[in-house]
């Protein structure tokens, strides 16, 4: 029996190549599209009985961002990690990556992301948002959740950094890899369940930096009121300006094989040895024949109802200078629906005889909020006449 595939899911089956032989050859030379298919029970040795903690890294073959947070979903699900751990490897096409308990509206332009074509996707791990792009480096380091441990998989990171180009990097107090004492280089995030754990992180390599400033600025007519985890933003630095040789091939080659020969194994794990299985790396490719179930995995993450839906409730408000003063409407949003509308009038100004606040019924009520809900609300209101209190009407408006 090959590792916890069997134990956990059945069917699962890797395209697996060995895609370094030696020392010189790039990662992923030699592989291609229709490399030798087999099971994982063709590719590793089958196991001995006992406490024999064996290691693999994978590599997705797919760069869209819903794919990969659903081929991480599944593996979470659906391995059993006690006598394996696995190290991934995934990119994606240009996206902004919001956290769980995160408000989209908050961190990103969600239209411009859109215009931009910048996919905006929500993991299942807490923590702030980042953006990605080919050049972005993911890494998930999956293990049973009593050997979670953000430090020693953070330590494999840095090592590797120091070793191959003599870079120091410092993991800081939220768990940023930095260099040079504030710099980026990789932010980190986890999910921890009953047995199963995952930490994840990224690694800057080479993004395109002036993208990743601009699908992180900010719609700023938006006033944004919840409780929402607020990103943390940072300098940041691509791995490939601290030098030359740092390529994703190079990168990801050195972070696998790093990963591969080091000990994942505490003193509580007695009795238990690490055992080198793995040759290469495998190349996974995450479809429905591999992965049964995670078409529908990945819809879910690609849904209006995942992405904007699991948004904490909050309330948001816009400024309108009405030439009296600043009138706001403002929103509260539940489940990402508009929930209900106001309008607040400046001192003085008056809607037919109603002054300050006005709860107002609008076509946006129950539906999805999107920052064009206050064109509609706005559009509403122009056609009813504001107009300023003369102080006759002011004293009728107070006792009304
Ligand atoms: N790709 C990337 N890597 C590192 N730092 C980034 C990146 N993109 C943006 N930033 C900077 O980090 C802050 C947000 O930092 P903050 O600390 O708020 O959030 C994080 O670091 C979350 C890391 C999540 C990692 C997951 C791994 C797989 S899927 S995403 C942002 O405002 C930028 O200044």
């Amino acid at each position: 029996m090959a590792f916890a595939i069997q134990s956990a899911s059945k069917c699962a089956k890797f395209t697996s190549v060995l895609v370094r032989q030696g020392s010189g050859g790039s990662l992923l030379s030699g592989v291609t599209k229709h490399a030798a298919m087999a099971t994982s029970a063709d590719v590793l040795p089958p196991s001995t009985p006992g406490k024999e903690l064996s290691k693999s890294v994978f590599i997705s073959q797919s760069r869209d961002v819903f794919t990969n947070l659903a081929l991480e979903d599944w593996m979470y699900k659906n391995f059993d990690f006690t006598d394996h751990h696995i190290m991934l490897l995934w990119r994606n096409d240009p996206c902004v990556v919001v956290g769980r308990h995160q408000n989209p509206w908050v961190e990103v332009d969600v239209d411009l992301l859109e215009r931009k074509g910048v996919k905006l996707a929500r993991r299942n791990s807490g923590g702030g948002s980042v953006y990605h792009d080919p050049g972005n480096l993911n890494v998930s380091f999956f293990t049973p959740k009593a050997r979670y441990s953000r430090k020693h998989n953070l330590d494999i990171l840095a090592k590797t950094l120091e070793k191959e180009w003599n870079l120091s990097p410092e993991i800081n107090k939220k768990e940023d890899l930095i260099v040079d004492k504030q710099y980026k280089i990789s932010g980190t995030a986890s999910r921890l369940g009953r047995s199963n754990s995952y930490h994840h992180c990224t690694l800057l390599v080479n993004v395109e930096k002036a993208n990743l400033r601009a699908s992180l600025l900010k719609n700023e007519h938006l006033h944004i009121n919840s409780t929402a985890t607020a990103s943390v933003p940072s300098p940041t630095v691509n791995l490939s300006e601290l030098h030359p040789g740092i390529t994703m091939d190079a990168l990801m080659a050195a972070v696998g094989w790093q990963y591969m020969k080091t000990d994942d194994l505490t003193k509580s794990d007695k009795g238990w040895r690490q055992v080198q299985k793995q040759k290469g790396f495998q190349m996974v490719n995450p479809s429905e024949e591999w992965f049964p179930g995670i078409q529908k995995i990945r819809d879910e993450f690609a849904s209006w109802e995942w992405r904007y839906g699991k948004t904490p409730k909050f309330e948001v408000s816009r400024n309108y200078d009405i030439g009296w003063g600043l009138m706001q409407i403002t929103m509260n949003v539940e489940s990402g629906l508009v929930k209900d509308v106001h309008v607040e009038l400046p001192e003085g100004v008056a809607w037919g005889r109603m002054t300050g606040r006005i709860e107002l019924s609008t076509s946006v009520a129950n539906q999805r909020f999107t920052p064009a809900s206050f064109l509609l609300v706005e559009k509403a209101l122009k056609t009813q006449k504001l107009h300023s209190l003369h102080s006759d009407d002011r004293r009728q408006a107070a006792r009304a």
